[in-house]
């Protein structure tokens, strides 16, 4: 796990311009519920303009950590920044006209307009220019030509786009967006994941909440991994432990068999045997490897179960790190 990236440790907590600060600085940030631990001791720093992935099980705490940096929740333990400001009571007003969060409920009012609904929320917001600030909403979401339907009138993926927009209205520093795909079909989904690249092509920083990792991967600068501590911290790609450059290989018989059999196309210092029916082949271009790989078992009449490329190792270190299921007590 590449743990420098955990490593936003006191000493960089320095005073200064809270424009020149990352969008959130949390260190040792600690919240429980009685008993109960929602996240613990997570020292994590998201930079301005990134992207980042909260990826985790259910029960592992990612909304409440994003009610606690919105000021929604008053932390247990530790300390944080938003935006460079730190995140104390006295802070909440001006945190809060900062950020903005989209929580997994949209909680559009379904006889209102889209435009209804963004103009009664920029009021809310005490926003300036309402007209103008819903304008260049709707265009971010492209939904300007539905201005005028009932939200109860629009698709759930159309929703979540009015939902995204809303949280626009008043230009925030930082979005928050809780699950931003939950119950959205997959082509909804992939428009909302094209929508907040887009957010990111506009200098915006987006902190994402999600337990899917091939919207993470395909969508985030950066991810952490939480289940009430913080797992692992780094870019998708990165968070395989260097498993971009490994392939995994199953085998319906003896893994040392198919070692044998690989040994006329791949260094055998390269394999190892990581189960009876499963290899690892480390340092080669999985994308490269795979078809010779593939070629010389077949030849040799193994049973290829399994090739596994880096996604779907990614995959596995996210289940062996949040341990798979999730246990009844973490609900
Ligand atoms: N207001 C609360 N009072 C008591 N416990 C709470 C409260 N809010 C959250 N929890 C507990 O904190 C833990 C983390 O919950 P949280 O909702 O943050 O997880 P999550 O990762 O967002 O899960 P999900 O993906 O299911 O939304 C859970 O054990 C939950 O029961």
């Amino acid at each position: 796990m590449p743990d420098h990236a955990l490593s936003a440790t006191s000493a960089d907590w320095s005073a200064g311009d809270s424009h020149a600060h990352p969008a959130l600085e949390l260190d040792g940030l600690t919240k429980r519920f009685g008993d109960r631990v929602a996240f613990e001791s997570v020292t994590l720093r998201v930079d301005r303009g990134e992207v980042f992935g909260l990826l985790g099980p259910n029960g592992a705490g990612k909304t409440t950590l994003v009610r606690t940096c919105a000021t929604l929740v008053r932390p247990s333990e530790g300390r944080a920044r938003v935006l460079g400001i730190d995140l104390e009571a006295s802070n909440g007003p001006e945190i809060r006209r900062r950020i903005a969060v989209m929580p997994e409920a949209p909680g559009l009012y379904g006889n209102l307009s889209v435009v209804e609904n963004l103009r009664l929320f920029a009021r809310l917001y005490g926003v300036h220019d309402v007209d103008r600030a819903i304008r260049e909403a709707l265009d971010a979401v492209d939904l300007s030509s539905r201005r005028d339907d009932a939200c109860r009138a629009l698709s759930k993926g159309l929703r979540q786009r009015v939902a995204i927009a809303r949280t626009l209205l008043g230009q925030p520093e930082l979005i928050f967006l809780d699950e931003p795909t939950s119950g959205l079909d997959p082509v909804a989904a992939r428009d909302v994941l094209e929508l907040i690249a887009s957010l990111r092509a506009q200098g915006r920083t987006v902190l994402i909440t999600t337990h899917r990792l091939d919207e993470a991967e395909r969508v985030c600068d950066r991810v952490a991994i939480l289940r009430q501590r913080l797992l692992a911290v780094g870019k998708p790609g990165e968070l395989g432990l260097g498993s971009q450059r490994s392939l995994v290989v199953r085998v319906g018989g003896a893994a040392e068999d198919a070692k044998a059999h690989l040994a006329p196309v791949v260094e055998a210092a390269h394999v190892v045997v990581t189960d009876e029916h499963t290899l690892r082949i480390d340092g080669a271009e999985p994308d490269e490897l795979a078809p010779v790989v593939a070629e010389a078992l077949v030849h040799a009449g193994d049973r290829l179960l399994e090739l596994a490329s880096p996604r779907e190792r990614l995959e596995e270190v996210y289940l062996e790190l949040v341990g798979g299921e999730t246990k009844e007590s973490d609900r």
